[in-house]
C-alpha cells in the first residue's frame, strides 16, 4: 500500500518499518510506553475492548492492520477475508478514553497514536508462500504447542501467527501488547514464545488476554469471519457454540467427566442441526461440528476421558483452569469460541 492510498486520519499511518521507528525511537527517548493490538482489520466491538485496554494502561496505543498470508492455508479465505479500512480508521480516529494519571488528575483524554499498515513485501522480504513446503527464508514454531485444538484443523496456522507476530513485536517494540481470549491458544501460544525467545518488547508478563466481547443477544462471540453469516446463520446457528460450551461448563460443573460434559455440547449442536435441516421452507444451511475438546492451560494436553472437576483440582491448584474450546461450521463460515472451567485468573485473563 502507498501512503498516497491510505485516507486521512486523525493520527499517523505508517506503511513501512522505517517510517515507524523513526516514531518508535522518539516515544523511546520520551520514556513514553507503547501498548500494541495487532489485528487483521475488519474492526469490532472485541478490538476495540483490547484498543480500549491498551489506551488505560500506556501513553501511546498503536494498532497494526494486516492480513497475514502465512497464517491461511492454501484452501482457506485469504482471498475472500473481509476488508473495510476506511472504516477501520474511522473507527480509531473515533475512540478515546479518559484516564487518571499521578500527575494529571482526571482530565487526560486518550486516542490511538498510530496504526501500522505493512504491505506483504514490507512483511515478509525474502517473499512468502502459503504452502509450507514451498517457503524460504524464516519462520517461526512453537514446537508441541501448535498442533492441538485449533492446530488439529488448521496445521500450520500457529506457525503463520508466531512468525507474523515476533515480526510485529520486532517491528513495534511495545511495552505491552494486547490479545483477545476468543483465541485463547494463540494468546497463550505467543507468551510461550516471548518467554521462550527472551523477549524484552513486551516481555512475556505484558501479553495481555482480554476477555471475549459476545453479541448481547446471543452471546455469540464478535469476529471479523461473523461478516460472511447470513442473518438466519447468525440467529439460529451461529450461537449454538457458545450454548453447547456453556453445556459442557454445567455438567463439568455438576461433577461429570470429560466424556459426559463433550457428549452433552454434541447434543446441542445436534438439536440445533436437526432444527436447521427441518426448516425446508428456508435455504439450507449446512452445520457441521468441528470439535470440542478440553486441554490443560499450560501443556494443552487433552484432559483423559474420564476427568472430573474433583479429580482435576485434587491433582494441583484449587480451582484449577481448563480450556473447554470447539470451533464450528455454519455454511462456509468457521467458527471458533472458548470458556476457561476454573480460575481465569491462573490464565493472566484480565477481569
Ligand atoms: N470478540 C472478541 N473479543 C475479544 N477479542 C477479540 C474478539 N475477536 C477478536 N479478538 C481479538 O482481536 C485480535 C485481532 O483478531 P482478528 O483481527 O483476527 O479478528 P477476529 O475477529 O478474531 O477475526 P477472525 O474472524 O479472522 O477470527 C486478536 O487478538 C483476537 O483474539
Ligand atoms: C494475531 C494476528 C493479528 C496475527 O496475524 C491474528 O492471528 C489475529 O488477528 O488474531
Ligand atoms: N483471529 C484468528 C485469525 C485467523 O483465524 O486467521
Amino acid at each position: 500500500m502507498s501512503s498516497s492510498t491510505v485516507p486521512e486520519c486523525a493520527f499517523p499511518v505508517f506503511t513501512t518499518v522505517s517510517s515507524y521507528r523513526e516514531w518508535r525511537r522518539k516515544a523511546f527517548d520520551e520514556k513514553q510506553t507503547v501498548g500494541f493490538v495487532a489485528t487483521m482489520g475488519a474492526l469490532h466491538e472485541g478490538h476495540l475492548a483490547l484498543v480500549k485496554r491498551s489506551l488505560a494502561a500506556n501513553d501511546h496505543t498503536v494498532v497494526s492492520i494486516f492480513v497475514n498470508p502465512a497464517q491461511f492455508a492454501p484452501h482457506e479465505d485469504l482471498a475472500t477475508y473481509p476488508s473495510t479500512l476506511p472504516r477501520d480508521l474511522e473507527l480509531l480516529s473515533t475512540i478515546s478514553l479518559q484516564v487518571k494519571t499521578s500527575e494529571n488528575e482526571g482530565a487526560l483524554i486518550r486516542t490511538p497514536s498510530a496504526v501500522f499498515l505493512p504491505t506483504i513485501s514490507e512483511m515478509y522480504p525474502t517473499g512468502i508462500s502459503q504452502n509450507v513446503t514451498e517457503q524460504k527464508g524464516t519462520f517461526v514454531e512453537v514446537k508441541g504447542y501448535g498442533h492441538q485444538m485449533e492446530g488439529k484443523t488448521r496445521p500450520t496456522f500457529f506457525r503463520g501467527v508466531a512468525t507474523v507476530v515476533m515480526k510485529l513485536f520486532n517491528a513495534i517494540e511495545p511495552t505491552r501488547s494486547y490479545f483477545g481470549q476468543k483465541d485463547i491458544q494463540q494468546a497463550l501460544l505467543l507468551r510461550r514464545m516471548a518467554r521462550d525467545m527472551l523477549m524484552a518488547h513486551p516481555s512475556p508478563d505484558k501479553i495481555h488476554i482480554v476477555p471475549t466481547v459476545r453479541d448481547t443477544t446471543s452471546s455469540l462471540a464478535l469476529s471479523s469471519r461473523n461478516a460472511y453469516l447470513t442473518s438466519r446463520e447468525r440467529q439460529i446457528a451461529a450461537p449454538a457454540l457458545h450454548a453447547a460450551l456453556q453445556a459442557a461448563k454445567s455438567a463439568w460443573q455438576n461433577g461429570m467427566s470429560k466424556q459426559h460434559c463433550i457428549s452433552d455440547a454434541q447434543a446441542v449442536i445436534n438439536t440445533v442441526t436437526e432444527k436447521v435441516m427441518s426448516d425446508r421452507n428456508e435455504d439450507s444451511t449446512d452445520v457441521r461440528l468441528d470439535y470440542i475438546e478440553m486441554n490443560d492451560p499450560d501443556s494443552f494436553d487433552i484432559l483423559p476421558e474420564d476427568t472430573t472437576r474433583v479429580l482435576w483440582d485434587s491433582d494441583r491448584a484449587r480451582d484449577r483452569a481448563v480450556v473447554l474450546s470447539g470451533a464450528m461450521w455454519v455454511g462456509k463460515t468457521r467458527l471458533i469460541d472458548n470458556i476457561i472451567l476454573g480460575d481465569t485468573r491462573q490464565l493472566g485473563i484480565m477481569e
